[in-house]
């Protein structure tokens, strides 16, 4: 007997699928139990497509959290949608997380059809239930007419509600297998990566409305310098004139980004961090497929 062999269990990647801001992100934190991917109040916010392995007893559950599906035409709209169904690909499983604080709309449609014609199993899970507002039974009717016998699940990621029935529904959809990952490694993410998304979270939170996805964050050097971690990173904007907002008055805000992600770059990494923050402008960089494909592609 080969003493490596992992043992076997319910092992596969599950591809959370939803139109932004529905709470992919906080969910994967909620079951991973690690700040793995950017929670912000605001739409298309992960990028990247951050992974979050859940080990239990009888499990390895893998989860990608995909770019919101968005119904635009915009080919910045249009890379995310891509890269949400690269992640279907992949899957084993697709989750379907939706948020009924809000109206049912063309996106469901949109994403309904996109899973009709998938050959994995669906699940899907109404998040926000905690909410007083919400559109709750007219998600129900949707769905069931939809998909009829389908179990619709109930959930609050943010408030922890319904959390364990789900897990377990999707731990016996998952086949049996040895498992991918050893148990102690809940991200499969680039040191760079994680240091990169830190950033832009902190990057967008410090920031209003337009200039947030017109903003990505390149890291430009990294190095061990003795016991420090020292690193040079860009926050490239689109324009000249993003720079002073992103800058701040007396350079203010981006005092604000530097403080917030050194903060939580020292409870990720066990070594302090140097940072050299530049801010940067390519020009129209969200029109260039080329740099679209450098920024998005894992
Ligand atoms: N009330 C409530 N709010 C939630 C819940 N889950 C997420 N939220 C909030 O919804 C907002 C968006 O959550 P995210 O987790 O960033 O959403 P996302 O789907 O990852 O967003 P994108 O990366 O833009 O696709 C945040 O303000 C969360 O705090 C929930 O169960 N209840």
């Amino acid at each position: 007997m080969d003493s490596f062999t992992p043992q076997a269990k319910h092992v596969g990647f599950i591809a959370l699928i939803g139109r932004p801001s529905t709470g992919k992100s906080t969910f994967i934190n909620r079951v991973v139990g690690h700040n793995l991917a950017i929670v912000a109040a605001l739409p298309q916010s992960t990028r990247q497509r951050v992974r979050g392995i859940l080990n239990t007893t009888d499990a390895q559950l893998i989860f990608t959290d995909t770019p919101g599906i968005h119904s635009s035409e915009k080919r910045f709209n249009r890379h995310l949608l891509n890269q949400a169904k690269l992640g279907m690909e992949e899957a084993d499983v697709i989750l379907y997380l939706v948020d009924v604080t809000r109206k049912i709309a063309e996106e469901e449609m949109a994403i309904a059809t996109l899973l009709k014609s998938v050959s994995q199993p669906v699940v899907i899970a109404l998040n926000k239930t905690d909410k007083a507002k919400n559109f709750t039974v007219d998600y129900m009717l949707f769905f069931n007419k939809l998909f009829p016998n389908k179990e619709i699940f109930k959930i609050s990621a943010k408030e922890n509600m319904g959390i364990h029935p789900l897990l377990h529904h999707l731990t016996s959809l998952l086949p049996v297998g040895p498992m991918l990952y050893p148990e102690d490694i809940y991200t499969d993410q680039e040191p760079s990566l994680r240091i990169a998304e830190i950033l832009r979270k902190h990057a967008i939170l410090s920031l209003k409305e337009e200039i947030p996805h017109a903003l990505y964050v390149k890291i430009e050097d990294l190095q061990m310098k003795g016991a420090r971690l020292w690193v040079r990173v860009a926050l490239v904007v689109e324009r000249e004139s993003q720079k002073p907002i992103l800058i701040g008055k007396g350079a203010s805000n981006l005092r604000k980004i530097r403080i917030a992600s050194l903060k939580e770059l020292s409870t990720v990494f066990p070594y302090k961090i140097d940072l050299d923050i530049q801010i940067k402008v390519d020009k129209d960089w969200r029109s260039n497929e080329h740099r679209l494909s450098q920024i998005l592609t894992p």
